[in-house]
C-alpha cells in the first residue's frame, strides 16, 4: 500500500515537474521573442543586445489565501513594486482579479483572461532602453472570500555582462541610467525590499 501510494505520488510529481519544465521553456522562448521585437522597434541592429535579457529565468508561484481583512489600506497581497528583472511573464491562474498597475497615480485592475499572459516590463529593460520602455509599478490585492494564484516567470541576463543604456538607443541624448555589472545589480536587487520603483531610482543618474 505504502509503495503504491509513493509511486502514485512520484507519478504525480513527475507530471507536475514536466509540466512546469515545459511551461518555463515555452515562456522563456516568448520572452526572447518579445525582446527581439523590442530590439527591432528601437532600431538595435544586434538583437542579442536585447535577447540576452531572457538568458536566465526564475519562476515563482504566488498564493494569496482568502483574507477577510482584505482592504487596500490595511492588507495587501504584494506591496507596490516594479520587477527589478528585465521582463516578467505572468499567468493569472484563477479568474479572481488581484493584480493592479499604477497608471496616472491611480491603481488600475488587470482582469484575468483565460490563457493570457501579462507582460511586465522590468527595470532592466527601462535601463537598457534609456527609459524608452518604462517598467510598470504594480501590486496585488487580496480577496475577502476567494483565494488567488499567479505564476511569475522573471527573465534576466546571465552573470558576467553589464546592464546600461544601449549606445544605439541613447544616440545623441544623454544616458539617464548608470551602467553596472550584472552581479552588482543582482546584489542591489536582492538587498532591497519591494518598495515602488526603488531600484530604478538607484540606477538613475541625478
Ligand atoms: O500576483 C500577481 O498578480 C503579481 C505578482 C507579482 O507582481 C510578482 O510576483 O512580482
Ligand atoms: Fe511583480
Amino acid at each position: 500500500m505504502a509503495r503504491r501510494l509513493s509511486s502514485r505520488r512520484s507519478r504525480h510529481s513527475t507530471g507536475f515537474v514536466n509540466c512546469l519544465a515545459n511551461y518555463s521553456v515555452e515562456v522563456q522562448r516568448v520572452a526572447g521573442e518579445l525582446l527581439r521585437a523590442m530590439a527591432e522597434n528601437l532600431g538595435v541592429r544586434d538583437h542579442s543586445d536585447m535577447t540576452r535579457l531572457a538568458a536566465s529565468q526564475a519562476v515563482r508561484m504566488n498564493y494569496y489565501p482568502p483574507c477577510p481583512e482584505a482592504h487596500v489600506d490595511r492588507v495587501l497581497g504584494l506591496s507596490p513594486h516594479s520587477d527589478a528583472v528585465a521582463l516578467t511573464l505572468l499567468l493569472q491562474v484563477c479568474p479572481v482579479p488581484g493584480l493592479q498597475i499604477n497608471r496616472n497615480a491611480g491603481w488600475v485592475p488587470v482582469m484575468p483572461l483565460p490563457s493570457a499572459l501579462v507582460v511586465n516590463v522590468g527595470d532592466v529593460v527601462e535601463v537598457l532602453t534609456n527609459g524608452k520602455y518604462k517598467s510598470v509599478e504594480h501590486r496585488a490585492v487580496d480577496n475577502a472570500r476567494e483565494h488567488r494564484m499567479s505564476i511569475t516567470a522573471f527573465h534576466s541576463a546571465k552573470f558576467g555582462g553589464t546592464y546600461g543604456p544601449l549606445e544605439e538607443v541613447v544616440g545623441d541624448e544623454e544616458a539617464r541610467y548608470r551602467t553596472i555589472n550584472v552581479n552588482e545589480y543582482t546584489k542591489l536587487m536582492l538587498s532591497g525590499k519591494l518598495d515602488g520603483k526603488n531600484i530604478i531610482d538607484a540606477m538613475k543618474i541625478n
